[in-house]
């Protein structure tokens, strides 16, 4: 764009209207251009600051980065970007009166340009902008984000409940089956040789076949208040309210069944099977179990631990 000298005042008023601060240095770091978005977020005024180094007025930018930007800048040609998650408040910049009497600084990006005049005259122009809005914006995203993510009751992977719906259903089932008198069961499932599953057809394979035993599986549950859910890494959890022992193993009989049925291929597994096979403990409060959450799960785990020391592919109860 070429510029007569009639339309400079105009071309001043632009840069005073602008909604970002604006300053020009020389190539000795004296300040030669001045917007008034910077007096309003400084204090300080256009002719306070003409001809004044730009490190006189802000020394504690001295040896940081927006010096080595400068630098780059008029020696070398190089625009940069100071972006606000390194260098969150690199000057003494403003949004209101209170704020600064609070000495709280707005958030900023500054970016740094090389300005080429005619007779090879070096200037360079920093561009702030304030991004206060933007990154408190960001940062109530975030925290919302982790908020719903700490609500989702469903594992990301298999998509069946996760630990926390598990820690929350058990929680109230055996509440529940105290409060009535009834029976609950609860199964502990764990995939066999997994660890050489993975490490013979990498992770990835892994996590297919999770999914698959998890998709096989989570169907099998009849009632609604039965619940199948990923217990953590390749095991399982399964909650039968209302169900005796005995009714529990021949569901986790059948577990094992559809396991073996689906014929997942497991090259590293023992030679006699080498297909993807289950191991489940089964604990009961029908069968001297009843009381806390813990005992309950306590008891499927060495259920589970003493299916395991007996071969696997098996289910035991207590
Ligand atoms: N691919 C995959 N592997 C997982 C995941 N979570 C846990 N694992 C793996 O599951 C394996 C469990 O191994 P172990 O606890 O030693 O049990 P195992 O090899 O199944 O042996 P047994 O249970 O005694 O039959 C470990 O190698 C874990 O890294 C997952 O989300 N994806």
């Amino acid at each position: 764009m070429r510029c007569s000298v009639e339309s400079l005042p105009l071309l001043q008023g632009v840069i005073d209207c602008i909604d970002v601060g604006a300053l020009v240095l020389d190539a000795n770091h004296c300040i030669v251009l001045w917007n008034r978005w910077m007096s309003q977020h400084t204090g300080v005024l256009s002719a306070e600051t003409l001809e004044r180094n730009f490190f006189d007025l802000f020394p504690e930018q001295r040896d940081k980065r927006l010096d080595t930007a400068i630098r780059q800048a008029l020696n070398n040609n190089m625009p940069a970007l100071l972006s606000q998650t390194l260098n969150r408040w690199p000057l003494p910049l403003y949004s209101s009166k209170s704020a600064a009497e609070k000495g709280e600084r707005m958030q900023q990006q500054i970016t740094v340009s090389p300005l080429n005049i005619a007779n090879n005259e070096r200037y360079c122009l920093l561009q702030v902008t304030d991004v206060s809005a933007a990154v408190q914006r960001e940062s109530l995203l975030r925290e919302q984000a982790m908020a719903l993510r700490s609500q989702t009751l469903l594992d990301d992977l298999t998509g069946v409940a996760n630990r926390r719906h598990f820690d929350m259903a058990i929680d109230r089932e055996t509440r529940r089956a105290r409060r009535m008198g009834t029976s609950l069961s609860l199964m502990m499932l764990d995939i066999d040789f997994f660890k050489a599953y993975n490490d013979h057809y990498g992770h990835q394979q892994g996590d297919a076949c999770l999914e698959a035993v998890a998709s096989a599986l989570s169907t099998m549950q009849q009632r609604p208040a039965d619940l199948f859910a990923r217990y953590g890494g390749e095991e399982f959890a399964v909650i039968l309210p209302d169900t005796p022992g005995d009714a529990a193993v021949m569901m986790a009989n059948a577990m094992c069944r559809k396991v073996r049925d689906l014929r997942i291929p497991h090259q590293a597994a023992r030679a006699d099977e080498r297909i993807i096979t289950i191991s489940i403990g089964v604990a009961s409060t029908d069968s001297g179990h009843a009381g806390e959450v813990y005992d309950l799960i306590n008891a499927a785990d060495r259920a589970l631990y003493q299916a395991k020391a007996c071969g696997r592919n098996r289910v035991e109860s207590l």
